[in-house]
């Protein structure tokens, strides 16, 4: 799927609120595509971007008083302390509830993503950690409770008139490929449909993208043609693929879902060192070049995953953050249900 206004953000096709086409196309609306092959893929949703606001700036203090959402919370909140200032908030959900049927997932969700942060959302499963990316990134709607995008309340949905401050992009847990598209065709999707870059110069831009997360020649092989891991790369590869011939370039916060699932210890870490490498450093990513991923969010159950790609996390338990923290307070916090978490133990608050 895809989200902006011309300038749009990539979301994979996935399950979702939208109407679905045979492949698993959802639609909101459509624009002129400069390529008549990509007629079929049409669908995009407004957006706009300029965030401008400083780099996080996120306290320790040990287990003093925590003030966070209006309450003190050290005991629950661990070592985390919310700036005050909070200027350089992106996304704020604040309260936010979600309940499928009988199933009362979200209760009382609250936490902010600042500018410039890598933070991971971690949990047992089915707490919830997948619905409050898809909250954020607008695909799902909270049911009560509220998400500030730049300080501007979003309701419902991401809609087509929505201008909503922020580009909002979100990694699917399977990667997500349209898969009768060639890899070539499903990186330079959002390019090929929303820009007005030449085809070749897009092509050319594609084989760039693959050789930067580590895959050459695969650009006209077909989705079944590659292994889960060589998926999540192209799946990253078409998250990060933008417009090189415009003036300015909009930064955007990346959601990942599960980016490292299922892959082995080595491609893991091939993941998370890109996950690092495209998240920009004042104007340019790891490598030195201009890029868009201003912040980005992690859910991940995977301990390499935390450790590597992520500096602060969010612990969510039974519909709430029962604990934040930096990175390396994770495997320290005498916080019962962290320490349960941590350790894979049967014995403590979480209960299979
Ligand atoms: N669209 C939906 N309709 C009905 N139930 C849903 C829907 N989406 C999620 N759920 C349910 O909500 C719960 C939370 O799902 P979610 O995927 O957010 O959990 P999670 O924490 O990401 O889990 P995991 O770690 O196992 O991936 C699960 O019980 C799931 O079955």
């Amino acid at each position: 799927m895809i989200l902006g206004s011309g300038r749009s953000i990539l979301l994979p096709p996935a399950t979702y609120g939208g109407s679905s086409r045979p492949g698993g196309f959802p639609t909101f609306s459509s624009k002129s595509s400069n390529s008549g092959s990509y007629d079929r893929r049409k669908e995009t949703r407004k957006a706009v971007c300029a965030c401008t606001a400083p780099p996080a700036n996120v306290q320790s203090d040990g287990f003093s008083a925590t003030k966070f959402n209006g309450q003190s919370r050290a005991a629950d909140y661990g070592m985390f302390r919310e700036p005050e200032d909070d200027s350089d908030v992106l996304i704020e959900c604040r309260d936010v509830y979600k309940s499928f049927g009988e199933k009362h997932i979200l209760r009382g969700v609250s936490f902010k993503i600042r500018h410039g942060e890598a933070v991971g959302i971690i949990g047992p499963s089915g707490t919830g950690k997948s619905t409050i990316l898809k909250i954020m990134a607008g695909l799902l709607a909270p049911d009560k409770g509220e998400v500030f995008i730049r300080g501007r309340k979003r309701d419902g949905l991401i809609s087509d008139e929505e201008i909503s401050g922020l580009r909002i992009g979100l990694v699917f847990q399977s990667a997500a490929l349209f898969d009768s598209l060639t890899v070539r065709e499903n990186v330079g999707f959002l390019l090929y449909e929303h820009s007005s870059m030449p085809e070749e110069q897009i092509s050319e831009l594609v084989t760039e993208i693959l050789a930067a997360v580590g895959l050459k020649g695969v650009e006209d092989r077909l989705p079944s043609e590659l292994s889960g891991g060589m998926k999540k790369r192209v799946a990253l590869a078409r998250s990060i693929i933008f417009d090189t011939t415009k003036d300015s370039i909009e930064p955007e916060v990346l959601l990942y879902d599960e980016p490292t699932a299922g892959l082995d210890p080595i491609a893991s870490t091939v993941v998370e060192d890109l996950i690092r490498s495209v998240h920009m450093r004042g104007d340019e990513d790891a490598a030195g070049k201009p890029g868009k991923i201003t912040s980005y969010v992690v859910v991940t159950h995977q301990h390499s995953t935390i450790q590597r790609a992520v500096d602060r996390l969010l612990f969510l338990h039974e519909g709430k953050v029962v604990w934040q923290g930096m990175t390396h307070e994770f495997t320290t916090s005498t916080n019962p249900i962290v320490k349960q978490f941590a350790s894979g133990s049967l014995d403590g608050p979480i209960k299979y």
